[in-house]
This record gives C-alpha cells, structure tokens and sequence, in this order.
C-alpha cells in the first residue's frame, strides 16, 4: 500500500475516534503505525483518588550493584562509541526531589541496535555494551549515567525512518500514579522534527524530552555531558514534612510520557518479579492472560505491572512486573486482593500496561469474578455499563496448587477493556 494510501487510512479512523466523542487515548498518533490497531477507542475512565492508586511501591527493586550506572563498564572489552555522561534530577511539580527512587535506562548501541532478541534491525552488536542501566536517586533527587552516545535506529514500521538517537528512561514515583516511562533525545537532532512518537508530545512539553549539553556534567577531555531533569505530576507525597528544595515549577513542566517500544526486555525484567508472593502462601494467587489488539491478534512484547497496597492501608504493598514476551501472554503471581481499610473499594488489583504504538500507558484494574456480592458494593464499577463492567473480571481457573485467575487484556474491539484515568 501507497504511504499516502495508508496515512488517509489513518486520518479516517483517526477522524471517527474524534466524532464519536470517545477518544482517542492522550498522545494518539496514527503516522506511529503500531497505534492503529492498539490505541484504545473509548474514552479514559476518570478513577476517584483512592488508596490503590496513590500508594505505591516507593523504590520497587532498587539496585543490586553500584556498577549498574556505568553502562561502559560493564563487560570485559570497551564498547565503541563516544562517552557521554546523562545526569539530572527527578523532581514533583512542587520542586520536590524524588529521592532514593529508581531509575532505569536501556539504549541502543552506536550502531543503532539494541542488544534485545527483539530487534531484528542488522546494525552490527557491539560485545562490550548490553546498553541497560539501573541507580537509585540520591537525597536532592539526583541520578547519573555513564554511557555511550546511542546511533539512530533504524524503524520497524518504515524502512524510510530512522529514531532520533534516544535514551529510555523508567522512572517508579513514589505512587502508581507517578509511574513514569519516556525517552531523553539530543539537542539539535534534525531527526526530532520528523519523529511522531516525538512528536506526539505536544508543545511545551515535548522541548522537556531534549536534554542539554552540560560541560559541568561531562568529564572534561573524557566524556561530554548532557542534563535531563524529569518532572513527575504532584501526588500527596508520603512524607507530608519534607520541604521543596527548589520553586515549584508549573504543570507544563511535566516530563511527558513517550513510548516503552518493543527492546525493553533486557533492562526492566528478572527472572523472579514476576512472583510478588512468597512460595508457600496459601493466599497466593495467580494471574494469566493474552493482550489481544484491535485484530484479535496477541500482543507481543508488553510490560505488564501490577500494584495493591497492603490491607492496612500502610505502603508495603505487593509490586509485579512481568511481560507478554514474543506470545503475547503474562503469567504473575500476587496476593489475593483483599478489602482494604483505607477505600470503600471491592478487593482490586491495579494494572499497568506498556507496549510500542502506546506513548502513555494503560491503567486498569483487576476485580475477582468470584466475589460478586463484594463487587456489587464497589462504586467504580457501578458507574460503568453493565457490558464494559464485565472487563474488569478474572475469571478463576482451578489448578491443584494454587487459585489461577485468567484476565485478557483488550487494547480495541468488542471487548475492549476499561481503562483509567488517574
Ligand atoms: O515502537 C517501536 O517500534 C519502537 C522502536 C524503536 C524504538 O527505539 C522505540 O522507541 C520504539
């Protein structure tokens, strides 16, 4: 099919997401192809604040090593490209640092491949570089990388289309609803105007996804140095005495999210975070499903977290992230939900969904099919229509060892799953 062809495709689908007053998801954008056939078409579900969503998993699964921020070290042999160093603070919209959070990077190598079996694009490996990193932010909110400059990647979705050079970042927050993914880009890249996943962004949001050349931050005569603060929405913060260290900055400043793409597999996953459960709990249950697109076709290669703050509302609460690798099914275990002290909810489980062609996440949540006088009292599904509230259910499978709930994940279609607004 002719690009032209294809883009007035796009447009007329694009056109009734907007005339039938539903959608489309924030940060829709046809021309990113994989959009099309998974981007939502109903509206985001407004979620009252709630115990579930404004508590969250601090500092997740902090960092085993110091050497994890040093991504060229990390192999016997130097890998080949220029040195730079990324540094910068997390921050809220009032100016408070995030401290002791983490922060994740995963990067392609100069030649543009990423050290991912998922990407297929035959620029050369480089044996010294996997690109991935992990630190914690200090006590001012501040993180630091040493790495090398990424090359442009070559686009899945049109061999005429190179990215901008680019860095993930994943940021936790202090709360599910400051979960953060995104993408820092170099100042002065002609490559940027003609991206759309960057330029998806709107304005003046978008300019806060280039970072900037900072000789302060470089090592002079070893390595340039490039600035990128990131700036999570305000949420009540844990810590209600902690005091801002700098002006607070308006919401514009938000670090706007940018896609999680498909090569995040060797920097955000290990074998057990799957597995939030200790192996003997006899409450333990487990969660399997297949995210289907509009097509009904599995969707491969999505991160999946999961989120339920402990019944007595404190923040140690049960934290899961796994992915539908190339099958496009998950597999975790958790906690059976239980009422919680602290909201009016029926027992829940909140979702995170990631995956390429979405530039933000999708946020659900999970409610047991096998409780409905507990979900009859609930008032988030009351207000949905009875045909969407059905959703949101797992529905249990008995196993000889442990309770399996099986919860399929619609991104379009008939069956389209209720996704949230936080
Ligand atoms: O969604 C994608 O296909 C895609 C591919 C490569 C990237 O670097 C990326 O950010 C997204």
């Amino acid at each position: 099919m002719r690009q032209a062809e294809i883009d007035s495709r796009k447009g007329g689908r694009l056109r009734r997401h907007r005339n039938s007053n539903t959608g489309p998801l924030p940060r829709f954008t046809p021309a990113y192809a994989p959009a099309l056939g998974r981007a939502p078409m109903h509206a985001l579900v407004r979620l009252p604040d709630c115990a579930t969503e404004t508590t969250g998993p601090i500092t997740g699964f902090g960092p085993t090593s110091d050497s994890e921020h040093v991504l060229i070290h990390q192999h016997a042999g130097t890998p080949i490209g220029e040195r730079i160093v990324v540094s910068g603070r997390v921050l809220d919209t009032s100016g408070r640092p995030i401290t002791r959070n983490l922060v994740e990077i995963w990067q392609a190598n100069s030649a543009g491949r990423y050290a991912a079996p998922a990407d297929h694009y035959d620029g050369p490996l480089d044996p010294n570089f996997t690109g991935t990193g992990r630190c914690l932010t200090d006590t001012d909110g501040w993180y630091r990388f040493t790495t090398i400059m990424p090359g442009s990647h070559r686009s899945d979705h049109r061999c005429d289309a190179w990215r901008p050079p680019h860095i993930h970042f994943s940021v936790m927050g202090t709360t599910f609803n400051q979960r953060l993914i995104t993408q820092m880009y170099f100042p002065g890249d002609p490559l940027l105007r003609e991206d759309p996943i960057v330029q998806a962004a709107p304005e003046p949001q978008r300019s806060h996804l280039i970072s900037r050349l900072d000789h302060a931050i470089g090592e002079n005569g070893w390595a340039r140095g490039y600035r990128f603060d990131i700036v999570l929405p305000d949420v009540p913060h844990p810590l209600p005495a902690h005091r801002p260290h700098t002006a607070p900055v308006s919401d514009t400043w938000q670090t706007p999210p940018q896609t999680i793409g498909p090569f995040f597999a060797p920097a955000l996953l290990r074998s057990h975070w799957h597995n939030a459960a200790h192996d003997n709990d006899p409450i333990a249950i487990e969660l399997t499903g297949t995210v289907y697109d509009g097509a009904g076709k599995p969707v491969p290669h999505t991160l999946i977290e999961t989120w339920q703050p402990d019944p007595r509302g404190n923040s140690n609460g049960q934290f899961t992230r796994t992915s539908t690798g190339s099958t496009g099914h998950y597999r975790l275990r958790t906690a059976r939900p239980r009422t919680n002290a602290a909201t009016d909810a029926a027992p829940h489980i909140a979702l995170s969904l990631f995956t390429s062609g979405l530039n933000d996440r999708v946020i659900t949540r999970v409610y047991l099919a096998d409780d409905p006088s507990g979900n009859a009292t609930d008032p988030v599904l009351a207000a949905l229509p009875a045909d969407r509230r059905r959703t949101l259910l797992a529905h249990p499978e008995r196993t000889d060892l442990t309770t399996r709930y099986r919860f399929d994940i619609a991104l379009q279609g008939n069956e389209e799953t209720v996704f949230f607004r936080v």
